[in-house]
């Protein structure tokens, strides 16, 4: 292979990264130290003019019951009952880590349309997943009708910013299968050819 040494590690964390569901996650969550390399690791996704259009807000410990709460109250607002209910607010207490994924775009940047600043909102969700990944931990990016609860959004949203779910964090109760079915690459990278002239 030719060109700079190639990270292996790295390589193959990326390489290996899949999801794994809040009800396989268990204690420990990442500590400080961890969650602040995710960051890092996010911060390096592509990002057209530095913007940053994105905000990581960590739910951990009591504060799981606060989201907790708002989950079980959106779920019944959308007449899902108390049996729905207690299974959003599950959704919230089971993660040890959750931490919520805001962007903040800004519709009329003059050099950077939206859809750039959403694409580096996901480049740095897909960081983040994979840091977590290469370092042991299980996660999986969720959202859900509940992002659009005003209730819900207002708890973790400023004016114009909007949520776009959450990526939930801990230990995997045991090696989890990977049960993602990707193309294979040659589906995906194609060879791009001018256009003919007549
Ligand atoms: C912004 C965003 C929101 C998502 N919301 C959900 C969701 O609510 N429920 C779900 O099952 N998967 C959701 N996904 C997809 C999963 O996170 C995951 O990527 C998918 O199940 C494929 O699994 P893999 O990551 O192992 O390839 C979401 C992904 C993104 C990027």
């Amino acid at each position: 292979m030719s060109g700079a040494p190639v990270a292996l590690a790295a390589l193959e964390a990326l390489l290996t990264r899949h999801s794994v569901g809040p009800k396989h996650l268990v204690e420990p969550g990442p500590s400080d130290a961890q969650l602040a390399l995710m960051v890092q690791a996010a911060l390096r996704a592509p990002d057209h003019a530095e913007l940053v259009p994105y905000r990581f807000k960590l739910v951990r410990g009591d504060a799981r019951r606060g989201m907790a709460a708002l989950f079980a109250d959106a779920a019944r607002a959308a007449g899902k009952g108390e049996e729905g209910a207690a299974l959003d607010a599950e959704r919230a207490l089971r993660p040890p880590v959750s931490v919520a994924v805001v962007a903040r775009i800004d519709p009329g940047h003059p050099k950077v349309p939206a859809h750039e600043q959403w694409a580096a909102v996901g480049g740095a969700i897909a960081h983040f997943l994979a840091a977590a990944h290469a370092m042991g931990f299980g996660g999986k990016m969720l959202s859900g009708a509940k992002v659009r609860d005003a209730a819900v959004a207002a708890a973790f949203c400023e004016p114009g910013e909007t949520l776009l779910g959450w990526m939930t964090l801990g230990t995997p109760a045991r090696a989890a299968a990977d049960r993602s079915r990707k193309p294979p690459a040659a589906d995906v990278l194609v060879d791009w050819h001018p256009p003919c002239k007549n």
